[in-house]
C-alpha cells in the first residue's frame, strides 16, 4: 500500500516536473544548478516548512560534518561574514568546538540585529579574536563564510588582502568573491581545497574561472525538499547522463532508422571530414555519407565502412533519409558559402563547426540547428564577450535559432528557448587538434538518430569528454578520441550520481 502511495507520488511528481516546466524529460532533479536568485526563491519556500535557523543549523552541521571526515583537529579560524553565510560560520565554529578543536571566530561585519545570522552569532560562546590578520596567517585551517554566492559588488580590498594570507581555505556555500551565476571573480576570491554547498549546485560552481577556486565540490542536503524546485523556470543544468537518454538498437532498426549522417568533405583539407566520419563511424551511425568538394580519392580509400557520393549536392540533397549535414570541418569560406546555404534551404539538419565561422556574418548561420564555435571562433562570429560567456552565447542562440555548443574546458551547450548545459566531464587531453571535428561527428549520429539537437549536443560533448577519459593517462589524438566512442556510448548509460 505504502508502494503504491509511494509510486503514485513519484509519477505525479515527474509528471508535474515535466508538464509545467521548460525541462527535458527523464529529469534528473539532482542535475539542476540554481542560480543565487533561484536560490533564495528555494530559501523562501523552505522557510515555510523549516525555519531558517533549522536550516542553517543543518548547513553548519554539514560543513562540520565535511571537515572531520577529511582533517584531523587542528587550529581554525572561521570569519564570518554579516548575512546567512556567516551564520552558517558560527554553527560550524559551535560544532567543531563541541569536537574539541581549538577554533576562533574573525568576524567580518555585524549581523543585522533579529537576523537569523545573528541568533546564530549568539550561540557561538568562544573565542572571537580581532586582530585577523596575525590569525589568518596562524591558523590551520581557514573556514570562509564571509560571502555566499550572491555577492553584489567586488569583495572589499581588506577581505581580499586577508583571504590572501590564508594557508588553507574551506569555503561554506562557495568561496567569497564568486559570482554565483557566472563563475566570475569578483575581484578576489580564495582557492579553497574544500567546498561545501547546499541542496543544489550553483552555475558559478562549474562555470571558469569560478570552477578552479572550489577544490573538492560537496553539495549536501540540508532538509529542503526537492519538490522546492518545480516551482521555478529552471534554465541551468550540469551536463551528466540522465539529463538525456541516448537511444538503444532497436528490433525495428535498419541502417536509415538509425541515422544517416553526411559531411560535406574539402577539397584542400580533408582530415577534418575523414575524422567527423570516423568519429560517426565508431557511434555507431547507420551509415555515413561523405561528399567530396575535390577529389574523392582521398576519401575513397578511407573506410571500407565509408559511402563516397559522386553526384552533385544539389541532387544529392534530394535524399530525403539523409536528413543530417555537417558542414565546415576542414572546409574554406568559399566551400561553406557553395554548399551551406543549398542545405539550409533543402531544410536539412545542419551541424556548422570550424569553417562557417570564418566571418562574422551571422546571417549565413540562420537555419542551422547547431552550431560548434571555440571562445575565438566565436568572437569572430559574434563579437567579444561582454557581459559573461552564458549570457553571450544566449544571445548567440536566440540571434541563429541554433543551439550554440560554445566548446572550451567548460563547454556550454545552450539552447535558444535558454536552457543552459555546462559541461564539467572533459579534460585538457582534449586540446588536440581535430578534436572538434570528431565531436561534430559525434553529435550528428546522435541527431541523425532522432535524438532533440540540445540534447543531441549535451550528450555529445559528455561521451566526448567520456572517450577523452577512456584513453588513461595516455595523450590522445582526434583519431585515438574517436576510436575509443563505442566504449564511450556504454558509458553513458550508466547514470551518474553527483558525489555527495
Ligand atoms: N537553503 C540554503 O541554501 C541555505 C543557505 N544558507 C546560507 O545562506 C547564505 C546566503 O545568505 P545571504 O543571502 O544572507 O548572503 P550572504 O552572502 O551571507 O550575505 C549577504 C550580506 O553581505 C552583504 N554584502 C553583499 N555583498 C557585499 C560586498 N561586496 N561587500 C560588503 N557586503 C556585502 C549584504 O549586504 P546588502 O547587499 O544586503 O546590503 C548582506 O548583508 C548561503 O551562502 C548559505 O551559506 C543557510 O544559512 C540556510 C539555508
Ligand atoms: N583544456 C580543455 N579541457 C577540456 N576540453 C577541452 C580543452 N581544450 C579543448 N577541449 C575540447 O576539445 C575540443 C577542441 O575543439 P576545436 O577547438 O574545435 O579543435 P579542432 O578545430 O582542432 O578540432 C572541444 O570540444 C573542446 O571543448
Ligand atoms: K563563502
Amino acid at each position: 500500500m505504502c508502494r503504491v502511495l509511494f509510486l503514485f507520488l513519484q509519477c505525479s511528481i515527474n509528471f508535474m516536473f515535466y508538464k509545467g516546466h521548460n525541462i527535458v524529460k527523464n529529469q534528473n532533479t539532482d542535475l539542476v544548478l540554481l542560480t543565487p536568485l533561484q536560490m533564495q526563491i528555494v530559501d523562501k519556500a523552505a522557510a515555510k516548512t523549516i525555519p531558517v535557523k533549522q536550516l542553517m543549523e543543518n548547513a553548519g552541521w554539514a560543513v562540520t560534518q565535511e571537515i572531520l571526515k577529511r582533517y584531523k583537529p587542528c587550529s581554525v579560524l572561521i570569519l564570518c561574514g554579516p548575512g546567512n553565510n556567516g551564520g552558517d560560520g558560527y554553527v560550524v565554529a559551535r560544532l567543531l568546538a563541541k569536537a574539541g578543536w581549538p577554533v576562533c571566530v574573525g568576524a567580518i561585519g555585524k549581523p543585522k540585529a533579529g537576523s537569523d545570522a545573528e541568533y546564530a552569532a549568539r550561540q557561538w560562546c568562544g573565542k572571537t579574536v580581532e586582530n585577523l590578520e596575525a590569525y589568518v596567517e596562524k591558523a590551520s585551517l581557514v573556514v570562509d563564510a564571509i560571502f555566499g554566492a550572491g555577492l553584489t559588488s567586488n569583495l572589499d580590498c581588506r577581505i581580499a588582502d586577508l583571504l590572501r594570507k590564508a594557508k588553507r581555505v574551506i569555503a561554506v556555500d562557495i568561496p567569497s568573491g564568486i559570482d554565483g551565476e557566472t563563475g566570475q571573480i569578483k575581484g578576489y576570491a580564495p582557492y579553497a581545497e574544500l567546498t561545501v554547498s547546499f541542496f543544489r549546485a550553483k552555475p558559478g560552481h562549474y562555470l571558469l574561472p569560478g570552477r578552479e577556486h572550489m577544490g573538492v565540490l560537496v553539495i549536501k542536503d540540508i532538509s529542503i525538499l526537492t519538490n522546492t524546485i518545480f516551482t521555478i523556470d529552471i534554465k541551468y543544468w550540469l551536463n551528466e547522463p540522465g539529463l538525456w537518454e541516448i537511444p538503444r538498437a532497436e528490433i525495428e532498426d535498419y541502417k536509415y532508422r538509425r541515422g544517416a549522417v553526411s559531411i560535406i568533405g574539402g577539397s584542400q583539407m580533408t582530415g577534418a571530414a575523414r575524422l567527423s566520419a570516423h568519429a560517426a563511424l565508431n557511434m555507431g551511425a547507420g551509415l555515413v555519407h561523405i561528399l567530396p568538394l575535390g577529389n574523392n580519392e582521398i576519401y575513397s580509400n578511407f573506410s571500407a565502412c565509408l559511402i563516397v557520393d559522386n553526384d552533385p549536392l544539389e541532387d544529392v540533397i534530394q535524399d530525403k533519409r539523409r536528413k543530417v549535414w555537417v558542414c565546415g570541418p576542414g572546409l574554406s569560406i568559399k566551400e561553406v558559402r557553395r554548399t551551406l546555404p543549398i542545405l539550409i534551404a533543402a531544410g536539412k539538419k545542419v551541424i556548422a563547426d570550424a569553417g562557417v565561422f570564418q566571418t562574422d556574418q551571422i546571417d549565413m548561420l540562420k537555419g542551422t540547428s547547431i552550431i560548434t564555435p571555440h571562445m575565438g571562433e566565436f568572437k569572430r562570429v559574434f563579437g567579444e564577450i561582454i557581459e559573461d560567456k552564458v549570457s553571450a552565447a544566449r544571445q548567440a542562440a536566440v540571434k541563429t535559432g541554433a543551439v550554440v555548443v560554445l566548446k572550451g574546458a567548460d563547454t556550454l551547450i545552450v539552447a535558444p528557448d535558454g536552457r543552459v548545459a555546462i559541461n564539467q566531464h572533459a579534460s585538457a587531453r582534449l586540446a588536440t587538434a581535430g578534436s572538434g571535428d570528431t565531436l561534430t561527428g559525434i553529435i550528428a549520429t546522435l541527431l541523425a538518430s532522432g535524438m532533440p539537437e540540445w540534447e543531441s549536443a549535451c550528450a555529445a560533448v559528455w561521451m566526448h569528454g567520456e572517450a577523452g577519459y577512456l584513453c588513461d593517462h595516455s595523450w590522445p589524438n582526434a583519431e585515438m578520441l574517436a576510436n575509443n566512442l563505442g566504449k564511450a556510448r556504454d558509458n553513458a548509460k550508466i547514470i551518474k550520481k553527483i558525489d555527495n
